[in-house]
């Protein structure tokens, strides 16, 4: 027994090695690049199949071979994917989407280049390098490791490594050569997985669609070890293959057997799904810019009615073309599902395989008699049941996708896809299915003509769902997720939603490829085919239903009409272009022939002044808007009375100079505070362009008016005295008034260290309430407090008379909290007017003229794209979609960051003109002389704590002394 024990030990030794080696590289490379690399196993595959052919069919020796694809192919082929792959990307911000797309389109174009070149099937004379004795390999991956160790600590690269990772930005300002660091990060990733591929290939099937998928199960052990300490990673491989090893020796009896044996035979599998799944999210929690999801190649005219006659003329073919074209309708439908939860929901899906697969499994089964527990059903009934079976599964990626995002849902996405084909599809029990077509549809062409009959439905669902309010609550919730909560969308039910309406959707692509096959086959659902139907969605426009048809036609074309691998390379070479342009062809032409011309290399600092430059928003557009701003006069007339608190603008004593830091106006003003511009009607109010009278069901659904909802709310100056607040410890403030929103106790803790330690406000109906302190005194985290997208570890928040402490964002926001950021966000994708519109779509604001009304209050443009807006114009924006959903409390961090003197102004007038309106603002301001214009109370935040709190004339000139 000891014995067994001490060979199965050394056999899993001899596996966690090559993992281990795995995750070292993938490690080295993420910490080089910021990039997990998806292509490492097709790397790995690529430099195995080469020393198979140098040294089996070219007959070279044995140490010739593994030098040149160890020590020349692979770290070639790394700084060739470093140099013209990702650097740009890492130049261009390394946006998270575009980087893991193009790692995708990497991974499959060296997969179909690899099936291209030596063929689909497995390969099993791959030359032995170093024997399955795990002393051998487990000496080389502690060189390695030793080696990456030494280096990363002892030498000046290391420190210059460590440098790049913290802050690729900061690191080139500081002298480091970055794009030195990642070459060499990318050389030496490479490297190792050339290893892993080569110790791998003698000992599992060498073929090139298997052994990527193996090595990419094992990024579970560099995840586990935080994409950061090697000797976690190496410990966890190693300790992976051992038990995995030692589980081949149980065998149970019953229905514990198979399971068993699954779990024994992934055991790296069900690590993954723990890391991706259980264990904290890697690559950083925070929302990310889905550039390359929101694609959309615009379809040329007349698109359609080609795509509707090109997809009827297969009703005409016969025998083995029409065969062939019955899988068209089945994966067209398939990349619809990702069209709505990666085009429109913003969501990297890289598992919707699985649900194909099991939609597909589900319906033969059932249509079999073979599905536990439920009778054999005929075709058209087990179709519907495994479509309705599967939908709800799509809750095993949306509940991960509510709290990940970027790397870490794409990571999850995919343990789910691999989970679901190794535990589920490739079983015993899904092996040889030949499902019978549903009676009356035996012949191709029936079932094509049902088929085209389903994925038309499937068209106007998807149709119906990329239009009006959803489309634009899926567009903003893809564009900025904190953006969409503060709008009132409800993120997390809009994703359940899109996961679900995708997998019944991808359920019913499987099962109709199925019947239409007559076969169920697991491989035809891996994660595999899952990342190429992604890269090809992707590739093709994720955010158009018109890309899922011709990305069928496409693949299946190209399966059945090309060598193995051309479908794959396709896809993979078009991937990698649209990472590096995601602007399109004609960006990436003209990119390419301008660097021809020896004049276009994209730098570091070039690109950072770009980035800058287009944030202010320059050009003509930027600076008429500007213009606009200042000689339209004042987005609303003066106050229609008096401001409650009695203030004028402050005087010179008590701010210091505003221009510090912002765009110097060239115009005066030229108009006293609060005076009526010429280009705004006289009779629009702030509050009369939100209120105004509308149709009876304007207000439908909206929770009440304020003064009927929220105590205090909307009397305005002068309006009936309320009764008091219900918070637990009064907050400071004025006695007298109720606070529509308040917070009493507030405590925030990150990491243990105490940020935010029993602060309270109140903020008032008709009142400018203001809180000023200096750069990380806690003014964001209290904001982010009262807004709901952070939940204070003690203490209550109100909303009139409610606790709302435990209240999410977005609903506090349809309760009538809206607020802006501090880094301004739209929705790049929709025009300012859906910008707007999203903002009174979630208040439930049903008045057709509040949108027009709001526009033409704040002078924004309709119809126009946000992306060529000045900056002025952008907040102008932003605070339309705030104010669009009728808010009672209006929320402003930092408002005037980037604005120049005259919009300032005009922003000035305007948040006074809301408050003698009746609604309440918090301004977190570091402007003082802006506070000193329109705040009623100021609190001074020091060190998590309010130090002082009073009118601004009392509180302050003590500091503008400072
Ligand atoms: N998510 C977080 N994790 C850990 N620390 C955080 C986090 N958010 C904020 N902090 C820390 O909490 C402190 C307060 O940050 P906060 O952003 O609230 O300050 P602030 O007053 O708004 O500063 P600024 O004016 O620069 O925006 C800072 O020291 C900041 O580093």
């Amino acid at each position: 027994m000891a014995s067994l024990t001490y060979e199965l030990t050394l056999a899993g030794l001899s596996v966690g090695a090559a993992a281990a080696l795995t995750g070292v590289g993938l490690v080295v490379t993420y910490r080089a690049t910021g990039v997990l690399n998806f292509a490492h196993g097709a790397i790995a595959v690529f430099c195995a199949y080469l020393l198979r052919q140098f040294v089996v069919v070219w007959d070279w020796p044995l140490w010739a071979g593994a030098a040149l694809v160890l020590l020349g192919v692979a770290p070639a082929l790394g700084l060739a994917l470093e140099r013209g792959v990702f650097r740009p990307l890492a130049v261009s911000g390394n946006d998270p989407a575009r980087t893991l797309v193009a790692s995708i389109g990497v991974f499959v174009l060296l997969v179909g280049a690899a099936a291209l070149l030596w063929g689909t099937g497995a390969q099993e004379d791959a030359p032995v390098l170093i024997s399955a004795d795990p002393w051998g390999q487990l000496a080389v991956v502690c060189a390695v490791a030793v080696a990456v160790w030494a280096v990363t600590r002892l030498t000046r690269f290391g420190g210059e490594l460590r440098a790049v990772v913290d802050d690729r930005r900061l690191a080139v300002l500081g002298g480091v050569d970055a794009d030195r660091v990642a070459a060499v990060g990318w050389a030496f990733g490479a490297c190792t997985a050339g290893l892993t591929g080569v110790l791998l290939a003698p000992y599992v099937r060498l073929d090139p669609y298997g052994l990527p998928l193996l090595v990419m199960e094992v990024v579970a052990v560099a995840v586990a070890a935080r994409m950061r300490y090697l000797s976690v990673a190496v410990g966890v491989a190693l300790a992976v293959g051992v038990a995995q090893s030692q589980l081949t020796r149980l065998h149970p009896g019953g229905w514990a057997q198979p399971l068993l044996q699954a779990v024994g035979a992934n055991l790296f599998v069900v690590a993954l799904l723990v890391a991706a799944l259980v264990l904290p999210a890697v690559g950083g929690a925070g929302a990310l810019s889905q550039a390359a999801t929101r694609r959309v190649v615009p379809a040329p005219p007349g698109a359609w009615p080609v795509a509707g006659v090109l997809f009827l003329l297969p009703l005409g073919f016969a025998g083995s073309d029409l065969h062939t074209a019955v899988q068209v309708p089945a994966l067209a439908l398939i990349l619809l599902s990702l069209v709505v939860v990666t085009g429109r929901a913003g969501q990297l899906a890289l598992g919707q395989g699985a649900f194909a697969g099991l939609g597909a499994l589900f319906a033969v089964l059932l249509s079999l008699g073979r599905f536990p527990g439920l009778p054999q059903l005929p075709g058209p009934a087990a179709l519907v049941l495994a479509v309705l079976l599967v939908a709800p599964l799509g809750l095993l990626t949306a509940l991960p996708a509510i709290r990940r995002h970027g790397l870490a849902l794409a990571l999850a996405t995919f343990a789910v896809g691999v989970g679901v084909s190794r535990f589920v599809l490739a079983q015993p029990y899904a092996a040889g299915l030949a499902p019978p077509r549903p009676a009356g549809l035996a012949d191709d062409r029936a079932f094509y003509a049902l088929e085209l009959v389903l994925l038309c439905g499937a068209l106007l669902v998807v149709r119906q769902v990329r239009q009006g309010r959803s489309g634009r609550a899926l567009a903003a919730l893809r564009d900025d997720e904190a953006g969409a909560a503060a709008a009132g969308v409800p993120v997390a039910a809009l994703k359940v939603a899109a996961f679900v309406l995708a997998a019944a959707l991808a359920a019913l692509g499987g099962a109709l490829l199925s019947f239409g096959l007559r076969s169920f086959d697991p491989a035809s659902f891996d994660p595999v085919r899952g990342l190429l139907w992604f890269a090809a969605i992707v590739v093709l426009g994720a955010d158009g239903p018109l890309s899922a048809l011709l990305g069928a036609a496409l693949l299946v074309g190209l399966d059945a009409g090309a060598r193995g691998g051309v479908a794959a390379a396709t896809v993979g070479l078009l991937a990698v272009l649209v990472g590096r342009f995601p602007e399109g062809p004609y960006e990436a032409v003209r990119s390419l022939s301008v660097r021809a011309r020896g004049r276009g290399r994209l730098t570091e600092r070039g690109d950072a002044v770009r980035v800058r430059l287009g944030r202010v928003g320059t050009g003509a557009d930027g600076e008429s808007a500007a213009r606009d701003l200042r000689d339209g006069g004042p987005a609303g007339p003066a106050p229609r009375t008096g401001r409650p608190h009695g203030r004028t603008a402050s005087g010179p004593d008590l701010a210091p100079s505003r221009s510090a830091g912002r765009k110097a106006s060239p115009a005066p003003e030229g108009r006293p505070s609060g005076s009526a511009g010429p280009h705004t009607p006289a009779t629009l109010t702030p509050r009369a362009a939100l209120h105004a009278p509308a149709g009876p069901e304007a207000d439908a659904g909206r929770p009440a008016e304020p003064s009927a909802h929220v105590p205090g709310a909307g009397s305005g100056p002068g309006g009936a005295p309320p009764s008091p607040p219900p918070a637990p410890r009064a907050a400071a403030g004025p006695p007298g008034r109720a606070p529509v929103l308040a917070c009493s106790g507030i405590v925030v803790r990150f990491g243990g260290r105490v940020v935010l330690d029993g602060v309270g406000v109140r903020v008032e109906a008709g009142r400018v309430t203001a809180v000023v302190g200096d750069n990380g005194a806690g003014k964001s985290t209290l904001f982010h407090c009262l807004a709901g997208t952070l939940r204070p570890d003690a203490g209550r928040v109100s909303f009139g008379d409610r606790d709302v402490t435990r209240t999410a964002a977005h609903a506090r926001t349809r309760l009538g909290v809206a607020r802006t950021f501090q880094q301004l966000v739209v929705f790049p994708s929709l025009s300012v007017g859906d910008n707007i519109r999203v903002g009174a779509e979630q208040g439930h604001v049903r008045d057709p003229g509040a949108v027009a009304r709001l526009l033409r209050l704040l002078r924004v443009p309709d119809g126009r794209r946000t992306d060529d807006l000045s900056t002025g114009t952008l907040r102008r924006v932003e605070l339309a979609r705030a104010l669009a959903g009728r808010p009672h409390v209006l929320l402003l961090d930092e408002p005037t960051a980037g604005l120049d003197d005259a919009e300032v102004a005009e922003l000035t007038r305007l948040l006074r003109a809301l408050a003698a309106d009746g609604t309440a603002l918090l301004i977190i301001e570091h402007d003082l002389e802006l506070v000193a214009a329109l705040a009623g109370t100021v609190h001074v935040l020091e060190g998590g704590r309010i130090v002082a709190s009073g009118p601004p004339g009392e509180v302050l000139p003590a500091r503008a002394g400072r």
